[in-house]
Protein backbone atom coordinates (compact mmCIF):
# COMPACT_ATOMS: atom_id res chain seq x y z
CA UNK A 1 0.00 0.00 0.00
CA UNK A 2 0.64 3.34 -0.62
CA UNK A 3 2.27 5.76 1.73
CA UNK A 4 0.70 8.27 -0.62
CA UNK A 5 -2.50 7.32 0.53
CA UNK A 6 -1.55 8.44 4.28
CA UNK A 7 -0.10 10.92 3.22
CA UNK A 8 2.22 11.60 6.00
CA UNK A 9 5.00 13.15 4.05
CA UNK A 10 5.12 17.29 4.70
CA UNK A 11 6.71 17.29 1.58
CA UNK A 12 4.28 15.42 -0.22
CA UNK A 13 2.35 18.96 0.22
CA UNK A 14 1.73 21.00 -2.67
CA UNK A 15 0.41 24.16 -2.78
CA UNK A 16 -3.41 24.12 -3.27
CA UNK A 17 -4.71 24.22 -6.64
CA UNK A 18 -3.29 23.19 -9.49
CA UNK A 19 -0.38 24.79 -11.23
CA UNK A 20 -0.97 25.36 -14.85
CA UNK A 21 1.26 25.16 -17.70
CA UNK A 22 3.81 25.17 -15.13
CA UNK A 23 7.45 25.92 -16.54
CA UNK A 24 9.45 22.02 -16.92
CA UNK A 25 11.88 22.89 -13.78
CA UNK A 26 8.95 23.45 -11.36
CA UNK A 27 6.65 20.60 -13.01
CA UNK A 28 8.98 18.32 -11.82
CA UNK A 29 9.82 20.08 -8.67
CA UNK A 30 5.31 19.57 -7.95
CA UNK A 31 5.77 16.16 -9.10
CA UNK A 32 8.89 15.11 -6.67
CA UNK A 33 6.74 16.86 -3.95
CA UNK A 34 3.56 15.19 -4.92
CA UNK A 35 4.91 11.71 -4.25
CA UNK A 36 5.50 10.67 -0.56
CA UNK A 37 8.16 8.29 0.42
CA UNK A 38 6.84 4.72 0.33
CA UNK A 39 7.71 2.71 3.83
CA UNK A 40 10.61 0.39 4.01
CA UNK A 41 10.98 -3.16 3.15
CA UNK A 42 13.80 -5.79 3.46
CA UNK A 43 15.08 -7.46 0.67
CA UNK A 44 18.04 -9.49 0.15
CA UNK A 45 21.28 -8.11 -0.14
CA UNK A 46 21.57 -9.31 -4.23
CA UNK A 47 18.41 -7.97 -4.92
CA UNK A 48 19.05 -3.93 -3.25
CA UNK A 49 20.78 -2.26 -6.15
CA UNK A 50 19.19 0.96 -7.19
CA UNK A 51 17.17 0.99 -4.26
CA UNK A 52 17.17 3.76 -1.60
CA UNK A 53 18.87 2.70 1.60
CA UNK A 54 15.93 3.30 4.45
CA UNK A 55 17.98 3.05 7.84
CA UNK A 56 21.56 4.26 8.39
CA UNK A 57 23.68 0.67 8.00
CA UNK A 58 26.53 -0.50 11.53
CA UNK A 59 28.93 -2.97 10.85
CA UNK A 60 27.87 -6.17 12.60
CA UNK A 61 31.45 -7.17 12.50
CA UNK A 62 34.99 -5.52 12.65
CA UNK A 63 35.96 -5.26 9.03
CA UNK A 64 38.27 -6.86 8.52
CA UNK A 65 37.14 -9.10 11.38
CA UNK A 66 40.52 -10.75 11.80
CA UNK A 67 44.13 -9.74 11.15
CA UNK A 68 44.98 -10.88 7.76
CA UNK A 69 47.66 -10.99 5.53
CA UNK A 70 47.94 -8.75 2.35
CA UNK A 71 50.20 -11.01 0.52
CA UNK A 72 51.01 -14.81 -0.10
CA UNK A 73 54.55 -15.50 1.85
CA UNK A 74 55.64 -15.93 5.15
CA UNK A 75 54.53 -14.59 8.40
CA UNK A 76 57.72 -13.80 11.08
CA UNK A 77 58.13 -13.02 14.43
CA UNK A 78 61.04 -11.19 15.84
CA UNK A 79 63.75 -10.22 13.21
CA UNK A 80 65.43 -13.00 10.73
CA UNK A 81 66.37 -15.43 9.93
CA UNK A 82 63.75 -17.45 11.14
CA UNK A 83 63.03 -21.21 11.87
CA UNK A 84 59.93 -23.07 10.14
CA UNK A 85 57.62 -23.12 13.14
CA UNK A 86 56.91 -26.42 14.66
CA UNK A 87 53.37 -27.64 13.44
CA UNK A 88 50.87 -29.27 15.94
CA UNK A 89 49.28 -32.20 14.66
CA UNK A 90 45.43 -31.54 14.82
CA UNK A 91 45.74 -28.23 15.61
CA UNK A 92 45.13 -25.27 12.89
CA UNK A 93 48.43 -23.95 12.32
CA UNK A 94 47.22 -20.22 11.90
CA UNK A 95 45.95 -20.06 15.62
CA UNK A 96 49.45 -21.47 17.16
CA UNK A 97 51.27 -18.43 18.23
CA UNK A 98 54.96 -17.58 16.55
CA UNK A 99 57.75 -17.37 19.06
CA UNK A 100 60.69 -14.44 17.97
CA UNK A 101 62.76 -16.31 15.06
CA UNK A 102 59.96 -18.31 14.35
CA UNK A 103 58.48 -18.10 10.52
CA UNK A 104 55.24 -19.92 9.04
CA UNK A 105 53.80 -20.11 5.58
CA UNK A 106 50.71 -17.67 4.96
CA UNK A 107 48.58 -16.97 1.88
CA UNK A 108 46.61 -13.69 0.88
CA UNK A 109 43.60 -12.94 3.35
CA UNK A 110 45.17 -16.12 5.77
CA UNK A 111 44.66 -15.63 9.65
CA UNK A 112 48.25 -13.67 10.89
CA UNK A 113 48.98 -16.65 13.79
CA UNK A 114 49.43 -15.07 17.42
CA UNK A 115 53.09 -13.48 18.21
CA UNK A 116 53.52 -12.48 14.22
CA UNK A 117 54.88 -9.31 13.21
CA UNK A 118 54.79 -8.85 9.35
CA UNK A 119 54.83 -10.54 6.55
CA UNK A 120 57.67 -11.73 4.44
CA UNK A 121 56.63 -11.81 0.76
CA UNK A 122 57.61 -14.97 -1.33
CA UNK A 123 59.55 -13.69 -3.56
CA UNK A 124 61.34 -11.51 -1.25
CA UNK A 125 62.29 -14.35 1.32
CA UNK A 126 64.60 -17.70 0.30
CA UNK A 127 64.14 -20.43 2.17
CA UNK A 128 67.10 -22.93 2.75
CA UNK A 129 66.17 -26.04 4.45
CA UNK A 130 64.22 -24.95 7.60
CA UNK A 131 65.75 -21.69 7.60
CA UNK A 132 63.97 -18.45 6.16
CA UNK A 133 65.85 -15.30 5.48
CA UNK A 134 64.39 -12.23 4.18
CA UNK A 135 66.36 -10.19 0.95
CA UNK A 136 67.68 -6.07 1.68
CA UNK A 137 64.76 -3.98 2.12
CA UNK A 138 64.02 -2.21 -0.77
CA UNK A 139 64.30 1.96 -0.43
CA UNK A 140 61.63 3.39 1.58
CA UNK A 141 58.21 4.69 -0.77
CA UNK A 142 57.25 7.86 1.35
CA UNK A 143 53.98 7.94 -0.66
CA UNK A 144 53.24 4.19 0.80
CA UNK A 145 53.62 4.81 4.45
CA UNK A 146 50.91 7.44 3.74
CA UNK A 147 47.39 6.83 5.78
CA UNK A 148 44.59 5.80 3.29
CA UNK A 149 42.08 8.46 2.28
CA UNK A 150 38.44 8.38 2.53
CA UNK A 151 37.07 8.88 -0.45
CA UNK A 152 33.54 8.23 -0.02
CA UNK A 153 31.68 10.26 2.66
CA UNK A 154 29.20 7.94 3.40
CA UNK A 155 31.91 5.28 4.72
CA UNK A 156 33.54 6.40 8.04
CA UNK A 157 36.90 7.18 8.05
CA UNK A 158 39.15 4.21 8.66
CA UNK A 159 39.80 3.64 12.49
CA UNK A 160 42.95 2.24 11.95
CA UNK A 161 44.60 4.19 9.09
CA UNK A 162 47.51 1.73 10.00
CA UNK A 163 50.21 3.57 8.43
CA UNK A 164 52.83 0.98 8.56
CA UNK A 165 51.08 -1.43 6.74
CA UNK A 166 52.71 -1.73 3.17
CA UNK A 167 55.62 -2.78 5.46
CA UNK A 168 54.31 -5.86 7.49
CA UNK A 169 51.91 -6.61 4.92
CA UNK A 170 49.15 -7.12 7.29
CA UNK A 171 45.71 -6.06 7.37
CA UNK A 172 44.26 -4.90 10.85
CA UNK A 173 41.39 -6.12 12.49
CA UNK A 174 38.96 -3.13 12.05
CA UNK A 175 41.28 -1.52 9.41
CA UNK A 176 37.76 -0.19 7.32
CA UNK A 177 35.43 -0.65 9.84
CA UNK A 178 35.11 -1.05 13.32
CA UNK A 179 31.45 -3.42 14.27
CA UNK A 180 28.99 -0.58 15.20
CA UNK A 181 30.42 2.37 12.66
CA UNK A 182 27.67 3.50 10.69
CA UNK A 183 29.41 2.74 7.01
CA UNK A 184 26.17 3.12 4.56
CA UNK A 185 23.86 6.38 5.44
CA UNK A 186 19.84 6.46 5.40
CA UNK A 187 18.58 7.87 1.59
CA UNK A 188 22.38 6.59 -0.12
CA UNK A 189 20.86 5.07 -3.90
CA UNK A 190 22.72 1.68 -3.74
CA UNK A 191 25.60 1.05 -6.17
CA UNK A 192 26.33 -2.47 -6.35
CA UNK A 193 29.96 -1.75 -3.88
CA UNK A 194 27.69 -0.22 -1.25
CA UNK A 195 25.98 -4.09 -1.31
CA UNK A 196 30.00 -5.25 -1.45
CA UNK A 197 30.44 -3.09 1.65
CA UNK A 198 27.74 -4.23 3.13
CA UNK A 199 28.60 -8.06 2.65
CA UNK A 200 31.93 -7.39 3.98
CA UNK A 201 30.08 -5.73 7.11
CA UNK A 202 27.96 -8.73 7.70
CA UNK A 203 25.00 -7.86 6.42
CA UNK A 204 22.62 -10.41 4.39
CA UNK A 205 19.36 -8.13 4.20
CA UNK A 206 19.02 -4.28 3.57
CA UNK A 207 15.94 -2.21 4.39
CA UNK A 208 14.80 -0.16 1.61
CA UNK A 209 12.07 1.86 0.84
CA UNK A 210 9.12 -0.04 -0.91
CA UNK A 211 9.11 0.14 -5.41
CA UNK A 212 5.59 2.06 -6.11
CA UNK A 213 3.04 -0.14 -7.72
CA UNK A 214 1.99 0.80 -10.82
CA UNK A 215 -1.28 0.32 -13.09
CA UNK A 216 -1.05 1.60 -16.59
CA UNK A 217 -4.27 2.44 -18.11
CA UNK A 218 -3.58 3.21 -22.09
CA UNK A 219 -6.42 4.66 -24.28
CA UNK A 220 -7.49 4.63 -28.05
CA UNK A 221 -10.02 3.06 -30.17
CA UNK A 222 -7.38 3.29 -33.08
CA UNK A 223 -4.48 1.52 -30.97
CA UNK A 224 -3.91 -2.15 -33.02
CA UNK A 225 -0.91 -3.88 -30.44
CA UNK A 226 0.14 -6.55 -33.25
CA UNK A 227 0.72 -6.41 -36.58
CA UNK A 228 0.73 -4.27 -39.40
CA UNK A 229 -1.82 -1.14 -38.74
CA UNK A 230 -4.37 -0.80 -40.89
CA UNK A 231 -5.22 3.02 -42.33
CA UNK A 232 -6.69 5.32 -39.42
CA UNK A 233 -4.96 2.72 -37.00
CA UNK A 234 -1.53 3.52 -35.04
CA UNK A 235 0.54 0.41 -33.26
CA UNK A 236 0.88 0.95 -29.60
CA UNK A 237 4.11 1.84 -28.17
CA UNK A 238 3.08 1.98 -24.77
CA UNK A 239 2.21 -1.60 -24.28
CA UNK A 240 6.04 -2.43 -25.00
CA UNK A 241 7.79 0.47 -23.43
CA UNK A 242 6.24 1.43 -20.12
CA UNK A 243 6.48 -1.49 -18.26
CA UNK A 244 10.14 -1.50 -18.57
CA UNK A 245 10.58 2.07 -18.48
CA UNK A 246 9.09 2.51 -15.30
CA UNK A 247 10.91 -0.35 -14.02
CA UNK A 248 14.36 1.25 -14.86
CA UNK A 249 12.92 4.36 -13.28
CA UNK A 250 11.98 2.14 -9.79
CA UNK A 251 8.46 1.13 -9.89
CA UNK A 252 6.41 -2.02 -11.02
CA UNK A 253 3.65 -1.98 -13.34
CA UNK A 254 1.23 -4.42 -11.51
CA UNK A 255 -1.55 -3.90 -14.06
CA UNK A 256 -2.09 -2.94 -17.92
CA UNK A 257 -5.43 -2.13 -19.00
CA UNK A 258 -7.40 -0.74 -22.01
CA UNK A 259 -9.92 1.83 -22.64
CA UNK A 260 -11.61 3.28 -25.76
CA UNK A 261 -12.37 6.85 -25.96
CA UNK A 262 -15.20 6.76 -23.99
CA UNK A 263 -15.46 8.66 -20.40
CA UNK A 264 -17.68 6.07 -19.26
CA UNK A 265 -14.62 3.03 -19.79
CA UNK A 266 -12.06 5.50 -18.88
CA UNK A 267 -13.57 6.20 -15.47
CA UNK A 268 -14.58 2.55 -15.23
CA UNK A 269 -10.77 1.53 -15.56
CA UNK A 270 -9.40 4.57 -13.53
CA UNK A 271 -11.52 2.86 -10.70
CA UNK A 272 -10.88 -0.35 -11.01
CA UNK A 273 -7.10 0.05 -11.26
CA UNK A 274 -7.64 2.70 -7.96
CA UNK A 275 -9.20 -0.40 -6.23
CA UNK A 276 -6.62 -3.29 -6.62
CA UNK A 277 -5.39 -4.61 -3.30
CA UNK A 278 -2.98 -3.94 -2.49
CA UNK A 279 -3.38 -0.86 -3.71
CA UNK A 280 -1.43 1.18 -6.22
CA UNK A 281 0.55 4.09 -5.85
CA UNK A 282 0.26 5.70 -9.11
CA UNK A 283 -1.80 5.52 -12.46
CA UNK A 284 -0.15 6.11 -16.02
CA UNK A 285 -2.20 6.80 -18.43
CA UNK A 286 -1.65 7.23 -21.93
CA UNK A 287 -3.73 9.52 -24.47
CA UNK A 288 -6.94 11.44 -24.17
CA UNK A 289 -5.09 14.40 -22.64
CA UNK A 290 -6.52 16.52 -25.73
CA UNK A 291 -9.42 18.57 -26.29
CA UNK A 292 -11.15 17.17 -28.43
CA UNK A 293 -14.44 14.77 -28.51
CA UNK A 294 -12.15 11.71 -28.36
CA UNK A 295 -10.49 13.35 -25.19
CA UNK A 296 -12.03 12.45 -21.81
CA UNK A 297 -9.47 12.48 -19.50
CA UNK A 298 -10.21 15.63 -17.89
CA UNK A 299 -13.83 14.85 -17.46
CA UNK A 300 -13.34 11.47 -16.35
CA UNK A 301 -11.07 13.14 -13.22
CA UNK A 302 -13.45 15.17 -12.92
CA UNK A 303 -16.19 12.40 -12.08
CA UNK A 304 -13.50 10.76 -9.91
CA UNK A 305 -13.41 13.85 -7.72
CA UNK A 306 -9.11 13.84 -8.39
CA UNK A 307 -7.51 17.40 -7.48
CA UNK A 308 -5.21 17.97 -11.11
CA UNK A 309 -1.52 19.12 -9.37
CA UNK A 310 0.00 19.94 -12.92
CA UNK A 311 -2.54 20.61 -15.64
CA UNK A 312 -0.24 20.75 -18.83
CA UNK A 313 3.62 21.90 -18.63
CA UNK A 314 5.55 24.58 -20.69
CA UNK A 315 7.10 22.18 -23.30
CA UNK A 316 7.35 20.43 -26.47
CA UNK A 317 6.50 18.25 -27.22
CA UNK A 318 4.93 16.38 -23.90
CA UNK A 319 2.58 19.86 -23.24
CA UNK A 320 -0.65 18.34 -22.55
CA UNK A 321 0.83 16.14 -19.70
CA UNK A 322 -0.72 16.54 -16.61
CA UNK A 323 -0.78 15.20 -12.99
CA UNK A 324 -3.47 14.39 -10.51
CA UNK A 325 -4.63 13.22 -6.91
CA UNK A 326 -7.30 10.51 -6.43
CA UNK A 327 -9.35 10.73 -4.06
CA UNK A 328 -8.04 7.82 -2.45
CA UNK A 329 -4.64 9.57 -2.65
CA UNK A 330 -3.17 7.60 -5.77
CA UNK A 331 -1.37 9.94 -7.99
CA UNK A 332 -1.97 9.89 -11.98
CA UNK A 333 0.45 10.85 -14.31
CA UNK A 334 -1.43 11.70 -17.69
CA UNK A 335 0.78 11.07 -20.76
CA UNK A 336 0.11 12.73 -24.42
CA UNK A 337 -1.06 9.78 -26.96
CA UNK A 338 1.85 11.13 -29.19
CA UNK A 339 4.68 8.93 -28.34
CA UNK A 340 7.36 11.06 -27.98
CA UNK A 341 5.80 13.85 -26.16
CA UNK A 342 4.96 10.72 -23.50
CA UNK A 343 8.00 9.84 -23.09
CA UNK A 344 9.21 13.60 -22.84
CA UNK A 345 6.75 13.39 -20.24
CA UNK A 346 7.56 10.41 -18.49
CA UNK A 347 11.25 11.84 -18.38
CA UNK A 348 10.14 15.08 -17.02
CA UNK A 349 7.51 14.02 -14.84
CA UNK A 350 7.19 10.47 -13.97
CA UNK A 351 11.19 10.46 -13.20
CA UNK A 352 10.88 12.53 -9.94
CA UNK A 353 7.66 11.36 -9.11
CA UNK A 354 8.86 7.90 -8.78
CA UNK A 355 12.54 9.12 -7.31
CA UNK A 356 9.72 10.71 -4.63
CA UNK A 357 7.98 7.69 -4.10
CA UNK A 358 11.75 6.03 -3.37
CA UNK A 359 12.67 8.92 -1.22
CA UNK A 360 15.49 9.87 -3.26
CA UNK A 361 16.06 13.38 -4.36
CA UNK A 362 15.32 15.28 -7.15
CA UNK A 363 16.88 13.43 -10.55
CA UNK A 364 19.75 15.78 -11.27
CA UNK A 365 19.68 18.27 -14.38
CA UNK A 366 22.81 17.74 -16.17
CA UNK A 367 24.34 20.79 -18.93
CA UNK A 368 25.98 19.74 -22.66
CA UNK A 369 27.55 21.91 -24.89
CA UNK A 370 25.67 22.04 -28.15
CA UNK A 371 27.61 21.68 -31.40
CA UNK A 372 25.32 23.83 -33.33
CA UNK A 373 23.02 26.37 -33.00
CA UNK A 374 19.62 25.15 -31.90
CA UNK A 375 16.15 27.08 -32.69
CA UNK A 376 13.34 27.43 -30.05
CA UNK A 377 9.66 27.59 -30.18
CA UNK A 378 8.23 30.75 -28.26
CA UNK A 379 6.24 29.88 -25.57
CA UNK A 380 7.58 26.86 -24.45
CA UNK A 381 11.21 24.62 -23.73
CA UNK A 382 11.86 22.56 -26.77
CA UNK A 383 13.09 18.82 -25.58
CA UNK A 384 14.69 17.73 -28.41
CA UNK A 385 16.32 14.06 -28.66
CA UNK A 386 20.80 14.44 -29.15
CA UNK A 387 23.55 12.20 -29.14
CA UNK A 388 27.00 13.00 -27.88
CA UNK A 389 29.70 13.40 -30.58
CA UNK A 390 33.06 14.33 -29.40
CA UNK A 391 31.30 15.48 -26.00
CA UNK A 392 29.16 17.88 -27.85
CA UNK A 393 24.79 17.61 -27.82
CA UNK A 394 24.07 16.88 -31.86
CA UNK A 395 20.36 16.99 -32.48
CA UNK A 396 18.57 13.93 -34.14
CA UNK A 397 16.38 13.61 -36.65
CA UNK A 398 13.35 11.91 -36.58
CA UNK A 399 11.98 14.28 -33.55
CA UNK A 400 8.72 14.74 -34.31
CA UNK A 401 5.95 14.48 -31.62
CA UNK A 402 4.76 11.07 -33.36
CA UNK A 403 8.09 9.41 -33.65
CA UNK A 404 10.35 7.47 -31.92
CA UNK A 405 13.75 6.99 -34.50
CA UNK A 406 15.18 10.11 -32.56
CA UNK A 407 14.44 9.04 -29.40
CA UNK A 408 15.72 5.45 -29.36
CA UNK A 409 19.39 6.82 -30.93
CA UNK A 410 19.62 10.03 -28.16
CA UNK A 411 21.87 9.79 -25.39
CA UNK A 412 19.46 12.34 -24.27
CA UNK A 413 17.09 15.03 -24.25
CA UNK A 414 18.47 18.88 -25.04
CA UNK A 415 15.95 21.74 -23.38
CA UNK A 416 16.20 24.37 -26.24
CA UNK A 417 14.85 27.37 -24.98
CA UNK A 418 12.77 29.47 -26.35
CA UNK A 419 14.57 31.76 -27.74
CA UNK A 420 17.13 29.67 -29.23
CA UNK A 421 20.74 29.27 -28.76
CA UNK A 422 23.98 29.61 -30.46
CA UNK A 423 26.37 26.76 -30.77
CA UNK A 424 28.56 26.03 -28.15
CA UNK A 425 26.07 27.12 -25.33
CA UNK A 426 25.67 25.00 -22.67
CA UNK A 427 22.35 24.13 -22.40
CA UNK A 428 20.17 21.49 -19.65
CA UNK A 429 19.86 18.04 -20.51
CA UNK A 430 17.58 15.39 -18.99
CA UNK A 431 18.80 11.90 -19.52
CA UNK A 432 16.61 9.01 -21.27
CA UNK A 433 15.19 6.03 -18.67
CA UNK A 434 17.82 3.43 -20.45
CA UNK A 435 21.21 5.96 -20.62
CA UNK A 436 22.54 7.87 -17.62
CA UNK A 437 24.13 11.37 -18.39
CA UNK A 438 27.07 12.85 -16.17
CA UNK A 439 25.23 14.80 -14.00
CA UNK A 440 26.70 18.53 -14.00
CA UNK A 441 24.31 20.01 -11.77
CA UNK A 442 21.15 19.40 -9.78
CA UNK A 443 18.44 21.30 -10.63
CA UNK A 444 17.73 24.97 -11.02
CA UNK A 445 14.32 25.11 -9.08
CA UNK A 446 12.86 24.48 -5.78
CA UNK A 447 15.03 23.82 -2.76
N1 LIG B 1 -6.49 21.21 -31.83
C1 LIG B 1 -5.47 20.73 -31.13
N2 LIG B 1 -5.05 19.49 -31.36
C2 LIG B 1 -4.01 19.00 -30.68
C3 LIG B 1 -3.34 19.79 -29.76
C4 LIG B 1 -3.79 21.12 -29.54
O1 LIG B 1 -3.24 21.87 -28.73
N3 LIG B 1 -4.87 21.53 -30.25
N4 LIG B 1 -2.26 19.28 -29.09
C5 LIG B 1 -1.54 18.24 -29.76
C6 LIG B 1 -0.57 17.68 -28.87
S1 LIG B 1 0.72 18.69 -28.51
C7 LIG B 1 -0.65 16.42 -28.41
S2 LIG B 1 0.65 15.75 -27.54
C8 LIG B 1 -1.80 15.60 -28.63
C9 LIG B 1 -2.35 15.04 -27.32
O2 LIG B 1 -3.16 14.00 -27.63
P1 LIG B 1 -3.91 13.10 -26.59
O3 LIG B 1 -3.13 12.96 -25.35
O4 LIG B 1 -5.29 13.61 -26.44
O5 LIG B 1 -3.86 11.70 -27.28
P2 LIG B 1 -4.74 11.11 -28.43
O6 LIG B 1 -5.53 12.19 -29.07
O7 LIG B 1 -5.47 9.98 -27.88
O8 LIG B 1 -3.63 10.64 -29.43
C10 LIG B 1 -2.73 11.51 -30.02
C11 LIG B 1 -1.89 10.74 -31.03
O9 LIG B 1 -1.19 9.72 -30.37
C12 LIG B 1 -1.46 8.46 -30.95
N5 LIG B 1 -1.48 7.42 -29.94
C13 LIG B 1 -2.32 7.29 -28.92
N6 LIG B 1 -2.06 6.19 -28.23
C14 LIG B 1 -1.03 5.60 -28.82
C15 LIG B 1 -0.31 4.41 -28.58
N7 LIG B 1 -0.63 3.57 -27.58
N8 LIG B 1 0.74 4.13 -29.39
C16 LIG B 1 1.06 4.94 -30.42
N9 LIG B 1 0.41 6.08 -30.69
C17 LIG B 1 -0.62 6.39 -29.91
C18 LIG B 1 -2.83 8.65 -31.55
O10 LIG B 1 -3.12 7.70 -32.55
C19 LIG B 1 -2.75 10.06 -32.07
O11 LIG B 1 -2.11 10.08 -33.31
O12 LIG B 1 -2.85 16.30 -29.24
C20 LIG B 1 -2.42 17.14 -30.32
N10 LIG B 1 -3.60 17.73 -30.92
O1 LIG C 1 2.96 16.95 -26.79
MO1 LIG C 1 2.49 17.25 -28.32
O2 LIG C 1 3.60 17.73 -29.51
O3 LIG C 1 3.48 18.42 -27.69
O4 LIG C 1 2.71 15.97 -29.29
Amino acid sequence: MTANRQATNPQAANPPGPSIRPAWQEARVYAHRAAAALPAVTVPLGSAAGRTLAADLAALCDVPHYASSAMDGWAVSGDGPWMLAPTRAGSDPSLVPLSPGEARIIVTGGLVPPGADRIVPTERATLDTNKLSEAAAPPANPEAAAPPANPNPNLNPAPNPAPNRPRTHIRPTGEEARRGDIVLRRGLVLNPAHLAVAAACGHDDLPVRGRARVALVLTGNEVQVAGIPRPGFVRDSFGVTLPSLVGSLGGDVVRVSRSRDSRAELVAELRRSDGLEPGVDLIVTTGSTGGSGADHLHDALREIGAELIVDRVAMRPGGPSLLARLPSGCLLLGLPGNPLAAMVALVVLGHPLLAGFAAAPLPPVSQVVTRDAVEGRPGAALFSPFRLVDGRAVLNDFTGSAMMRGLADADGLLVCPAEGAPAGSSLDALPVPWRPLPPSSSGHFGP
